[in-house]
This record gives C-alpha cells, sequence and structure tokens, in this order.
C-alpha cells in the first residue's frame, strides 16, 4: 500500500518497498531517506531498478507494498531518451509546463508565472533559446531546457533520472553545480546516475542492488581530511 503524505521534516522517505513486473521481481523492501540540503545519487547496475523506484517515488507507479514520504510536491526530470523530441513544442512550451503543474493546465499564466519561467531559462542558460523547438536542441540544451521545467514548479522536491549521461563535460559540470545549488537552497535532490563524476559531485551516495539499498557510502565531498 501507498501511503503519500507530507512528513513532518523535509526528507523524502520510502520504506519497505516491493515491487514486481509480470515474472520480474524488481524492488524487494527498498528503503531510503534522502534529507533536504544535500545531493543524493542513486546508483546500480543496469536493469537494477533505478527509474523504477523513481517512478514510485513520483507516483507514475504503485508499489506492491511499502510506504512514500513526501515533505511536499515532486518535479521530475526524465530521462532524455524517454522524450519524443519530434513534438512541435519550444523550449518556451516545455518550461511553461512546469508553472501549469502548480497552475493547473490550460488556465492561464500569471505574470509570476511568466517571470518564473523566464527566471529559469536564464538561470539554466537557455533564455537565447526560447523560440527554438525542441528537435532542434543538442542533448545538453533538452537537458537543460528539462531543469528549467523543474525549477519553474518550485517544488522542494526534485528528482532526475540520469541527467548527465550522454553528455560532454562541460553540460555535465553545470548539471551538477546546478543540483549542488538547488540542494543548497534546501531542497530535497535525488538523481539516479552511473556517471562517475556526478557520483563523486553528490554528498550521498546509495547503491540499489538485489532489490534493496545498501548502506550510503562516503563520497569524496562528504570525507572531512
Ligand atoms: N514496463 C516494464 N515491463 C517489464 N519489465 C520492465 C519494465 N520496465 C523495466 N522493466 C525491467 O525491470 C528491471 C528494472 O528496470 P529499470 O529501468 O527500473 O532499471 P534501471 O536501474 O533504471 O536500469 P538502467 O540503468 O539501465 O536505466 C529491468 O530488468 C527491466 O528490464
Amino acid at each position: 500500500m501507498l501511503v503519500s503524505s507530507a512528513a513532518t521534516t523535509a526528507e523524502l522517505r520510502v520504506r519497505d518497498v516491493w515491487f514486481a513486473y509480470p515474472n520480474r521481481p524488481v524492488l524487494q523492501g527498498a528503503e531510503l531517506s534522502v534529507r533536504a540540503g544535500e545531493v543524493t545519487a542513486l546508483r546500480g547496475d543496469n536493469g537494477a531498478g533505478k527509474s523504477t523506484l523513481l517512478d514510485i517515488v513520483c507516483g507514475v507507479r504503485r508499489p506492491h507494498r511499502g510506504t512514500v514520504e513526501l515533505p511536499g510536491r515532486i518535479a521530475y526530470v526524465p530521462q532524455r531518451t524517454d522524450l519524443d523530441s519530434r513534438l512541435p513544442v519550444t523550449v518556451r512550451d516545455v518550461v511553461m509546463m512546469g508553472a501549469w503543474s502548480d497552475r493547473g493546465l490550460w488556465r492561464p499564466l500569471r505574470r509570476s508565472d511568466r517571470r518564473a519561467v523566464q527566471g529559469a531559462m536564464e538561470r539554466v542558460g537557455i533564455d537565447p533559446l526560447a523560440s527554438r523547438r525542441l528537435d532542434e536542441l543538442s542533448g545538453g540544451q533538452v537537458q537543460r531546457t528539462l531543469m528549467a521545467r523543474a525549477l519553474t514548479t518550485g517544488a522542494p522536491v526534485i528528482i532526475l533520472d540520469e541527467p548527465t549521461t550522454g553528455l560532454d563535460s562541460e553540460v555535465r559540470r553545470v548539471v551538477a553545480d546546478l543540483l549542488a545549488e538547488l540542494a543548497a537552497e534546501g531542497r530535497v535532490v535525488l538523481h539516479a546516475t552511473h556517471d562517475e563524476e556526478a557520483l563523486r559531485a553528490s554528498d550521498v551516495v546509495l547503491h540499489l542492488a538485489h532489490g534493496t539499498i545498501s548502506t550510503p557510502q562516503p563520497t569524496a565531498s562528504s570525507v572531512v581530511e
């Protein structure tokens, strides 16, 4: 059973979550806590169940058993490969979807919503591309667009699925810096990744294997000399 409710502290908690696709157990009692103010990475082999777990946290899938507690609304940044980039939408359209998530679909945006959209595009450096269509962008530009959409929601919880995969080192650094900034602002930041650089830049690394999550490993940024 999924109980999704506001937790009393700024922490995302997953407790004893079990999930299987037909004939394929994936999560078997997975547990994790993600504190606000820290960048938390979820690592694991291909097929370990990272995306499935993120789907459950975001409410896209229901676990067969277990609970998810959230300190507030979630902004989800999917894998770029999950997007149909042929959709005839511009960068600004995509970022505006973040404002609609709060305002309600198709309701007119307020001046403050438009300012949030513009501010988010400027923050990730895609404002010069606002009128460009998604299918005219590089992978890094699409990733920045998705991050701007998440920023526009103002959500206190940001979940990202492999945000740096396939990007060059400059954009990977931009993404890592932005995650650190979002955490420093007091948000809960959880990202699934295989990227060693992104793992090193994270404050906490959780390892998903055999359906469960092992104790956090210290990372370079959390080790005090
Ligand atoms: N819709 C689905 N139906 C059936 N099986 C699925 C489905 N989605 C994923 N799986 C399987 O569930 C397992 C976990 O998949 P998931 O995508 O969650 O892993 P992952 O850790 O995110 O992998 P990757 O690192 O390759 O993205 C895999 O064995 C995958 O083949």
